[in-house]
């Protein structure tokens, strides 16, 4: 408990000052709660007394105790409101730095991290984690640090009153700490087991999400849906299994705090009883004895609910990646923009049964020149494009871009010279324009309609209800294939990058958004360094080079006449092509 509320603490940073005058504020609020309580009772106390002389209570004491015990009341609320201006908003600020910060630290590592960390676990710290850091960090602080200020408020008030009874005080904390620390220990155990089933809860909605389409086609409930059916059950079970056992220790804490209370008037009245004490002192001792532990009393939610924070910080911090891949990384600006792989080894697994699926593969790409890639499926492909963009550290050997090992780049820098356009283009759910202008925030209102324009999805965009202003769905899912590759080609064209990866496959498309999305592709190719996933046999008979892979191995390399007379895979690759397109070899 004490271990999470200091690195909370140590967590506020730089705002801890406004912490701690937060808790200056929450030691004058727990005086000025106080006040009203001992004028009451000091009242009452001297009341009884002139009543029982046969003194009449003097005309107008109502009236300004009344007046006195509210102008304290309302004194104490701008105390509080005070204290809550300093310290409350500090968690929605650290939370918003956090975010921004896991989400700069996600862009700057290897892809294989996402591998190594689940989707479940990674979107649960980032959304419950920081959300219960964000929502519960300044109110525990408060209901915990603030609570034991205003008791010891009271307790010296106390004291000075009758030594004794505030004595028999600190018995009913101690009790209180034992209950505590009870509640501390079990929330610790099923918080941890709580985590893992909210996780696997995300990671099952993610999951079920994901393929509700597949589910609806086969007009079956699908694994997914019995994964997501039995964290929901797990879920409900653990959080009725953490409510049911608080329930007894909650029951104890309060029990301890309230049999202290009771001791302590029982101890006052002896004291009166004894002539030590004047009426009206026992009188107000006795209402602080039954106020003293009120903001002790909340502090047994907090105890399991820190057990919580303290989870959801251990969590963040794993979020936090070991290493950058550009730790070392500069910003460097390049002259030259060819690209050579050098004896480029790469495999995807950590472990030690590595299986190569890069083996031993140099060439060289000049600048202004197009290397199309051609291969089996499973050859590699793909996994030379994500060498390149450094999505992967290489195993072995080494990749350069103008000159430069791409591990000497930072990933902003490296990026910001290769435009990547892939088959499964993602759309962020925002507007047309914000999605074209993403590589390139400062673009003006000409450039990125030409950009539309050149990338043949301005005429489609201006059809949409409010043109560059409509909101796209998640993903992209408001818009067809062809369309959503189209705004992702004037993306790139936009951004003018000097070196372009492409995957050119268009399977799925139909001849016209094919021969529109091919326009676009030469526009967003001309006078570049492109790399391209070749599928039409116009591209690869176009190509500067063309790298035939299989296996992770360059098989054969070289230009359309000149491996078109050799023996080999090349020469079968372009008979199924031909097949496929209806060309024949000349
Ligand atoms: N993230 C990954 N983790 C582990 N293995 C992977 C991963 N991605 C690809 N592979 C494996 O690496 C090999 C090469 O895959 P890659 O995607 O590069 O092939 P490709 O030639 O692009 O295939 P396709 O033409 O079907 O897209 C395959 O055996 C594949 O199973």
């Amino acid at each position: 408990m004490f271990r999470t509320i200091r690195r909370i603490i140590h967590w506020c940073g730089d705002f801890r000052k406004r912490l701690y005058i937060g808790f200056f504020f929450s030691f004058l609020s727990g005086l000025a709660a106080a006040a009203p309580i001992i004028y009451a009772g000091y009242i009452i106390g001297n009341v009884v007394q002139w009543r029982a002389r046969g003194l009449s209570v003097p005309s107008g004491l109502w009236l300004q105790s009344l007046g006195v015990i509210f102008t304290t009341i309302l004194f104490r609320f701008l105390l509080d409101y005070i204290k809550a201006r300093f310290q409350e908003t500090i968690s929605y600020e650290l939370v918003a730095r956090d975010r921004l910060a896991i989400g700069t630290a996600l862009k700057r590592v290897s892809l294989g991290y996402f591998q190594e960390k689940d989707t479940g676990t990674i979107l649960n710290s980032i959304t419950t984690g920081l959300y219960t850091l964000e929502n519960m960090g300044m109110r525990m602080i408060d209901t915990f640090v603030g609570g034991y200020l205003s008791f010891f408020c009271i307790f010296i008030l106390l004291f000075v009153i009758h030594p004794l009874g505030a004595l028999i005080c600190l018995v009913g904390v101690l009790l209180s700490f034992i209950c505590l620390n009870l509640i501390s220990r079990y929330s610790k155990r099923n918080t941890l087991i709580q985590t893992e089933v909210n996780e696997k809860l995300t990671r099952a909605a993610v999951e079920y999400t994901r393929g509700l389409p597949v589910v609806k086609s086969f007009g079956m409930e699908g694994a997914s849906f019995s994964a997501f059916r039995k964290a929901c059950a797990e879920a409900r079970k653990i959080a009725l299994r953490i409510e049911w056992g608080f329930i007894p220790f909650n029951c104890l804490h309060l029990l301890a705090l309230k049999s202290a209370s009771i001791v302590m008037i029982i101890s006052v009245m002896g004291a009166g009883l004894s002539s030590h004490l004047s009426l009206p002192m026992v009188f107000v001792f006795s209402l602080l004895s039954l106020t003293v532990f009120n903001s002790l009393e909340p502090i047994a939610d907090s105890a399991h609910i820190l057990s919580v924070i303290n989870n959801a910080m251990d969590h963040i911090e794993a979020l936090s990646p070991d290493n950058y891949i550009d730790e070392d990384g500069k910003d460097i600006s390049l002259s030259s923009y060819d690209i050579h792989f050098e004896q480029v080894r790469f495999s995807y697994d950590k472990g030690n049964e590595k299986r190569n699926v890069i083996e031993d593969v140099s060439f060289t790409a000049l600048e202004g020149t197009t290397t199309a890639i051609i291969g089996p499926s499973g050859s590699g492909k793909t996994t030379l494009c994500r060498l390149l963009a450094r999505f992967y550290d290489v195993s072995g050997g080494r990749i350069t871009l103008g000159g430069h090992n791409l591990k000497e780049f930072t990933c902003d820098s490296l990026l910001s010279n290769i435009s990547m356009v892939f088959q499964n283009v993602y759309l962020f759910h925002d507007t047309v324009r914000a999605n074209i202008c993403f590589g390139k925030e400062q673009a003006s209102e000409e450039e990125m309609i030409s950009a539309a324009k050149q990338a043949r999805c301005h005429d489609f965009i201006m059809a949409l209800p409010e043109g560059y202003d409509t909101v796209i769905g998640e993903g992209g899912s408001t818009l067809s294939g062809g369309e959503k590759q189209r705004i992702s080609i004037a993306r790139a064209i936009l951004k003018n990058a000097p070196v372009i990866i492409l995957d050119e496959a268009t399977a799925s498309l139909d001849p016209e958004n094919e021969h529109l999305i091919q326009e676009a592709l030469t526009e967003l190719t001309v006078g570049k360094t492109v790399i391209v996933i070749a599928h039409r046999m116009a591209t690869i008979e176009n190509a500067n080079q063309i790298l035939v892979i299989d296996d992770g191995h360059i098989v054969q390399k070289g230009t359309h006449q000149q491996l078109v007379g050799q023996e080999g895979l090349y020469k079968r690759f372009v008979k199924i092509r031909e097949l496929a397109e209806g060309w024949s070899i000349v």
